[in-house]
């Protein structure tokens, strides 16, 4: 059995950040689980563009208030405590923070855990 805290992971190299989010990936590649689960904070205000091109990922929105835009489509959707967005087309996207959102994040295949965003917002293949 994995028993991961948030406060163990603080300020190591799974302690990730970049403009406007910070993660701490708690479960990661060594786990050997088949995907990463990530405590993620994006700042009131921060506006993200995104696109996993090697990877699926689904967040769950534990509090805040936000959107998100899938750019292929146009489409906007809200996200409030209690929704799920997951992209299941490594869809482009621009997650949008109106309050300070805390999320729970699934990558699969999983980050080895001190992953920076590339400038396209992809992270690079496991
Ligand atoms: C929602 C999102 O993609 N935020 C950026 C950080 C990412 N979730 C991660 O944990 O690597």
């Amino acid at each position: 059995m994995i028993v991961v805290t948030s406060e163990e992971i603080a300020g190591t190299p799974r302690d990730a950040s970049g403009p406007g989010w910070q993660s701490r990936r708690m479960i990661v590649r060594e786990h050997g689980m088949g995907h990463s689960v990530h405590e993620t904070r994006v700042a009131k205000g921060a506006e993200l563009h995104l696109h996993y091109k090697n990877h699926f990922e689904t967040n769950y929105c534990i509090s805040g208030e936000g959107e998100v835009e899938n750019v292929s489509t146009g489409e906007v959707f809200p996200i409030v405590p209690g929704t799920i967005y997951a992209l299941n087309e490594h869809d482009p996207h621009i997650l949008r923070a109106k309050e300070a959102l805390l999320l729970v994040c699934v990558f699969t295949p999983p980050l080895s855990g001190s992953e920076v965003h590339r400038e396209d917002g992809s992270y690079a293949e496991g």
